[in-house]
């Protein structure tokens, strides 16, 4: 990607980003465009950050870290309750910037609900998705202008998601504004996400989708078993809760929720991973832990 701004500003910075904004705007696939497959981080270090990593953009003078935003990162999300919001406050809290994707044209109320949840205290770069389908380029000035008013943007970008349009520019409105950092991670602590870890996210997403705020962010899934025969695979995981009450919420009447989690995660990942899957998953409670080493060890910390 273009660097000419950075060599205008030659020194290092580096910082986290959260992509934001209401369902079908576009973040995945700008998501997808910046950092291309999902990564997972080896490092030893970045155990400890409170962030979700879902990618990662390097360039010679700039490490830009694009965090998952729970709330906003599951697909066809239209819960911004109280719950969410609370979380989504606490990510966007800790970023170093924040990217407001809105599709070109159109700010709807669910788009100034997200709007809402920006923080003051952060540069906010608002990225007008979707311009490819602009056919009357002479409105984007007056609609630029109209969206400055609703909140103090850091920059305005319109961009093209879909085709890469003005990606570049968007790259250099947002570097200005990371703070002067060595690089967060070195490139052989980050590698691409493996099934594996793409079939524990999935389960993830449709835990949270479908429980949100019922159960801590920090409740994790662990694949206990993966194994292919020829297009079959069959995955054993299970979701790790801390109390035997979230146990029963997870679980749900007469197994209805763990079905309904089952269900969407199969199939999600039967269109990732383009063949039949078998998925069982258990839903276990935190206690004993310590004794459990393959847990540990699947948790990085062996
Ligand atoms: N024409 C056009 N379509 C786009 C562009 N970017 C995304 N889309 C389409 O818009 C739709 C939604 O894109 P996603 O990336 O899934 O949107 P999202 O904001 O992640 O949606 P949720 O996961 O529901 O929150 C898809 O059909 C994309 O192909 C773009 O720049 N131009």
């Amino acid at each position: 990607m273009n660097t000419e701004a950075s060599l205008a500003d030659p020194v290092y910075r580096s910082g986290y980003i959260a992509i934001v904004g209401r369902p079908n705007v576009g973040k995945s696939t700008l998501l997808n465009r910046l950092v291309g497959q999902k990564i997972s981080i080896t490092s030893k270090k970045s155990q400890t950050t409170r962030h979700r990593i879902h990618g990662i953009f390097t360039d010679e003078y700039s490490q830009f870290v694009f965090v998952d935003t729970p709330g906003f990162q599951t697909r066809h999300t239209n819960r911004l309750n109280s719950g969410m919001n609370r979380l989504v406050t606490q990510t966007l809290r800790d970023v170093d910037i924040v990217i407001l994707v809105i599709e070109a044209m159109r700010f709807d109320d669910r788009d100034k609900l997200v709007v809402k949840l920006l923080p003051k205290s952060k540069p906010v770069v608002l990225a007008l998705n979707k311009i490819d389908r602009l056919t009357d380029k002479s409105q984007l000035l007056p609609f630029l202008e109209k969206m400055s008013k609703e909140f103090d943007f850091a920059a305005m970008v319109p961009i093209s998601a879909e085709n890469g349009g003005q990606l570049p520019e968007l790259i250099a409105a947002i570097r200005p504004h990371l703070p002067q950092n060595p690089p967060l991670f070195l490139e052989d602590e980050v590698t691409d996400r493996d099934e594996r870890f793409i079939a524990a996210e999935l389960v993830r997403e449709k835990l949270f989708r479908l429980l949100g705020e019922e159960i801590p962010y920090s409740t994790s899934v662990i694949i206990d078993q993966f194994t292919v025969e020829d297009e079959l695979r069959r995955i054993h995981a299970s979701i790790v809760v801390d109390k035997s009450s979230q146990k029963a919420i997870v679980i749900g009447k007469d197994g209805e929720k763990l079905k309904l989690i089952a269900t969407q995660a199969r199939k999600d990942m039967e269109e990732s991973f383009g063949g039949k899957v078998y998925l069982k998953i258990w839903v276990k409670i935190k206690s004993g832990w310590a004794e459990d080493a393959r847990m540990l060890k699947t948790l990085g910390y062996e």
